[in-house]
């Protein structure tokens, strides 16, 4: 019999070794900012049919143990991207290279030919490993979720985003540092020319770069 329930991915559609990180913790926050318009290149990005975070299991584990550290704090995670498959690097680098213009919003300071040989965009990027995550820690208040203050926003491509900036207020540069022991402590190691992008040390397929796309979980 023709089987005619729609078909929804769920774990078992991933490669091996990938899961949704909402089936590993609910309870961290997605916001996965290049399956929208609200990102630098201004539109959702090839490959994400869905905002969802993907990444290997391992490193979603690692997130789950800090998360659960965190919520003793009234604490959560919000993660900006995880698994980037290859074919939205290319687009990013496509936008990039195809004018040489500034962003009053993500790159006042530079012009978009700037951002690959200074290390803001990778050509050739981590996080199509599935080990790497862009994240930020947020206050849980009566339901309310208040993002901590890390001295710019995600994806600020400039020199005061670099991890330790002198160029940012103290208590920005003090939730930096607590962001990033919380994340060593996971397992997790900071680029250090963005504060919100970390890299699991154990990730499995260090090196690799696939290319399947993110498809809606169930
Ligand atoms: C684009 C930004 N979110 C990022 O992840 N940058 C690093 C360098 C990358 O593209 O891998
Ligand atoms: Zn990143």
């Amino acid at each position: 019999m023709l089987n005619l329930v729609a078909h929804h991915a769920n774990a078992a559609d991933l490669p091996a070794g990938f899961v949704y990180l909402q089936d590993i913790d609910a309870s961290i926050v997605e916001d996965i900012r290049y399956a929208t318009d609200n990102n630098f290149v201004g539109k959702p990005l090839a490959g994400y049919g869905s905002p969802d975070c993907v990444m290997v299991e391992n490193a979603a584990r690692a997130l789950s143990s800090l998360q659960r550290e965190l919520a003793k704090k009234n604490l959560a995670l919000v993660v900006f991207d995880c698994y980037r498959p290859a074919r939205a690097v290319r687009e990013m680098v496509d936008y990039v290279t195809a004018h040489d213009v500034s962003d009053e919003t993500y790159f006042p300071n530079l012009t978009s030919h700037q951002l690959i040989p200074k290390g803001y965009i990778a050509s050739r990027s981590g996080h199509s490993a599935g080990g790497t995550v862009d994240l930020t820690i947020a206050r849980k208040t009566l339901g309310k979720i208040t993002l901590l203050d890390m001295g710019t926003k995600f994806d600020f491509f400039d020199l005061k985003s670099q991890s330790s900036s002198k160029l940012v207020s103290e208590g920005a540069a003090q939730n930096r540092r607590f962001l990033i022991t919380a994340m060593e402590r996971a397992g997790f190691g900071n680029y250090p020319r963005e504060w919100w992008h970390f890299s699991f040390r154990n990730e499995p397929f260090k090196g690799h770069s696939f290319d399947f796309p993110i498809a809606k979980r169930h």
